[in-house]
């Protein structure tokens, strides 16, 4: 279903709810660059590092766009959990799994306090920056905890610039963007007062250095447009 949600006068700030969940998909292809290539590295990435037997988290995994992405290539036994506190989405991703015969496990949990298992991959695309920054960076070290060693974290932000003149740059490409995608002015004018204090998104310094603070001994950018990245942080 076609994304024209923020085409009215917002009542709320930005909510993964029903309404937001039906046109997800679309959403995110036209409001995210390259999110096709995003994913397709993202899982290139995954697999490479996805021992036998081993155990794969997707946190805020919305439709399971990205686990069934994998699931479709993944040619050892291991178990891929998809982990959103947003019942509406886990619905559409319930669809899609039966429609593919999935094996993936769902499970309905807030990231901040699920008990992790050891993993060998945790991806958290375009998921930390709904995160509190109070609070993001215990999530990371607990995802650095849950991880075996060789393990990797995937991760993909919105980000900002600390140079002013940069970032309102930055921000005028997305938003042109926005509109080679079909959406109007006054939709993404709508969506990005929604979604004030509730998408917080960090320099790429900042994700690297939180990365680095939590122990991981090694981070990569491994996509990058404008204002959207994708990294990948090595547990040695
Ligand atoms: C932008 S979407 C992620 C998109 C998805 N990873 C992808 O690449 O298609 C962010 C997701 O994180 C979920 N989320 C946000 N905060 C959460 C939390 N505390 N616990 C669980 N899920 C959360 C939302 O419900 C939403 O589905
Ligand atoms: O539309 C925007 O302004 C965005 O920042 C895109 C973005 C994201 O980066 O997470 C914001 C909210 C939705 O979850 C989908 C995509």
């Amino acid at each position: 279903m076609e994304d024209k949600v923020f085409n009215k006068p917002i009542e709320k700030q930005f909510e993964f709810d029903e309404q937001i969940a039906a046109v997800f998909d679309d959403m995110l292809k036209r409001s995210v660059p390259f999110y096709e290539e995003a994913m397709a590295l993202t899982k290139r990435f995954a697999l490479a590092y996805l021992p036998e037997g081993g155990r794969l988290y997707d946190l805020g995994c919305s439709t399971a766009s990205t686990l069934l992405s994998i699931e479709r290539d993944l040619h050892v036994g291991a178990e891929l959990v998809g982990i959103d506190n947003a019942a509406s989405m886990l619905e559409q991703a319930r669809r899609k799994l039966a429609v593919f015969g999935s094996k993936i496990r769902l499970e309905e949990a807030d990231i901040m306090r699920f008990d992790y298992e050891a993993a060998d991959v945790f991806i958290t695309n375009y998921t930390l920056q709904f995160i509190r920054p109070p609070v993001r960076e215990t999530l990371v070290q607990r995802l650095f905890d849950a991880l075996n060693p060789g393990g990797v974290f995937i991760f993909s932000e919105k980000v900002v610039s600390e140079d002013k003149r940069l970032n309102k740059l930055l921000i005028d490409g997305y938003y042109d963007f926005k509109k080679a995608q079909g959406y109007s002015e006054y939709e993404i004018m709508q969506k990005r007062e929604a979604l004030e204090n509730v998408l917080i998104p960090y320099t790429e310094a900042e994700n690297r250095e939180m990365v680095t603070r939590c122990g991981f001994a090694h981070c990569e950018t491994i996509f990058r447009w404008g204002n959207f990245a994708t990294f990948i942080a090595l547990k040695k």
